[in-house]
């Protein structure tokens, strides 16, 4: 996996929160995620997992350290700059699923292509029915989130997540509001898309359970990466 260039790349990153008290929750992080890794990232609570995440999903800013995007310099940007780089390249997948409530499947699924300035009728409908399809939603394509299984609504988050073909996704305890069943299967179809459509995938999680599907264990321990293995 070293052979082809990482898609994001750390170099020396902290984070300071500011506040009454500063509060320094990363130190000299170095970091690179390369296309194809399906990376979890794992610690006690409090370690730094989601400032890791967010920071590398453009989401919040380093103090310090570079990070590099495709080899695009994220420090050097400006808010807007960020913003159009995080539409283009990443995905997202939080713990609930933020649906809104007053579209269908497919309009929500679809979601980020409309952002991005794209009609629900280009050619993004067919690639997003096709995942739909391979989550076995495709007979819930007219439904509304109210009508929806937990299950089948973070399904449609999944979807959405690679609805505009991301480098990367992004997912912060994906699972955690799902039943060990529901989370197995949610698991395997993020593989499956992932591997279909060649995109970087990192999570955050609790469990340790989840390094069974992943390809790569990070593990923070107080700021630091403490652990980063290949399977
Ligand atoms: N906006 C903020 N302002 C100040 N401190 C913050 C802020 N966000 C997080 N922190 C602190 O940074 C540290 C790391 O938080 P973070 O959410 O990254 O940890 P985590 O490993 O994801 O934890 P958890 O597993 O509980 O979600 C914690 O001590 C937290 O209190």
């Amino acid at each position: 996996m070293e052979t082809s260039e990482p898609v994001i790349k750390m170099v020396g990153v902290n984070k300071v929160y500011e506040g009454v008290v500063p509060t320094p929750v990363l130190f000299d992080i170095d970091l690179n995620i390369y296309p194809g890794d399906f990376a979890v990232i794992l610690g006690k609570s409090g370690s730094g997992k989601t400032t890791l995440l967010n920071i590398a999903g453009l989401l919040d800013s380093a103090t310090s350290g570079r990070i590099e995007v495709e080899g695009r310099a994220v420090h050097e940007m400006d808010e807007d700059q960020r913003a159009d780089l995080r539409r283009m390249f990443f995905g997202f997948i939080f713990q609930f699923h933020h649906l809104l409530p007053d579209f269908d499947v497919m309009e929500n699924a679809l979601m980020p292509c409309r952002i991005r300035g794209k009609s629900f009728e280009d050619e993004a409908f067919e690639r997003v029915a096709e995942m739909l399809r391979m989550v076995e939603l495709g007979e819930k394509l007219k439904s509304y989130p109210s009508q929806l299984s937990g299950g089948q609504r973070q399904r449609v988050a999944v979807v959405r997540a690679f609805a505009n073909q991301p480098r990367v996704v992004l997912a912060d305890e994906p699972t955690g509001s799902l039943d060990s069943k529901t989370t197995v299967q949610v698991l395997a179809l993020m593989k499956d898309i992932m591997q279909k459509f060649g995109t970087a995938f990192v999570m955050v999680t609790h469990d340790e359970a989840m390094t069974d599907v992943a390809n790569r264990v990070i593990e923070l321990k107080d700021g630091r990466i403490v652990r980063d293995e290949k399977k």
